[in-house]
């Protein structure tokens, strides 16, 4: 599989195939969405939008990141939202890093989103799928932030060797600034086990993948089949 890592800034066209990292915290939160029984994601395009479209779906749950804000409903935070029953519901999910990516790619046949907690279900759709070319886009840090690249790396080996060890990138990802940030109450709208959370290799058997719908760019959960099913 030929692997590319671009930050946003860097994506000068529309890829065929795309893996949207964000470890910290915005895939992460993601993921636990669905575990919580939310049926989709509307990834907003800004704070304003996502408000709007509260306001047109009330029974709708609105988060951002950064502090709680009015007329959001929470915070970008699996430790905050492991405890919500969103059975059902939509979230509606506008963050700093990864959501912009997703969006950034929203013209690709296929975008998946990801973080360490759905990285193997994600490496073996790109591997049950024979992607041959796949831009990793790695949404922190105009692309430099290493739990978004380790991950990407990770992925893109899991997704062409099978014996890959996580140890090593896992450690990266537990070393890197974001985790710094979060540990340390740098970042806002923070659970204390949300770093921890975010390093829970293989937390879900499902990936994210997005695409649009109705103009809106749509998160739900992709059912992936296991090693057995095979
Ligand atoms: O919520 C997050 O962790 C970040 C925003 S900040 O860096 O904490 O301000 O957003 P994300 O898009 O999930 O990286
Ligand atoms: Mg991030």
């Amino acid at each position: 599989m030929d692997a590319r890592f671009l930050g946003i800034a860097e994506l000068a066209e529309a890829p065929s195939v795309a893996v949207v990292v964000d470890v910290m915290r915005a895939f992460t939160v993601a993921a636990w969405a669905f575990a919580q029984g939310a049926d989709k994601i509307v990834l907003a395009e800004s704070p304003d939008e996502a408000l709007a479209l509260k306001a047109r779906h009330p029974d709708w749950v609105a988060l951002k990141d950064g502090p709680p804000a009015p007329g959001f409903d929470t915070v970008n935070s699996p430790g905050l939202l492991r405890s919500i029953d969103l059975g059902g519901r939509t979230v509606v999910q506008k963050t700093t890093a990864g959501t912009v990516g997703a969006l950034a790619v929203k013209e690709a046949s296929l975008v998946l989103c990801a973080g360490f907690v759905v990285a193997e279900a994600t490496a073996r759709l790109l591997r049950t799928r024979a992607c041959d070319s796949v831009t990793f886009v790695v949404t922190g840090e105009d692309g430099q932030a290493d739990e978004d690249l380790a991950c990407a790396q990770y992925i893109a080996r899991r997704a062409s060797e099978a014996r890959t060890d996580a140890a090593e990138f896992l450690l990266r990802a537990g070393e890197s600034r974001a985790a710094a940030e979060l540990a340390k109450g740098v970042r806002q709208g923070v659970h204390p086990d949300d770093v921890a959370l975010c390093l829970e290799l293989d937390r879900f058997p499902f990936a994210m993948a997005a695409a649009l719908e109705d103009s809106l760019m749509v998160l739900r959960p992709c059912a992936v089949p296991s090693l057995t099913d095979k």
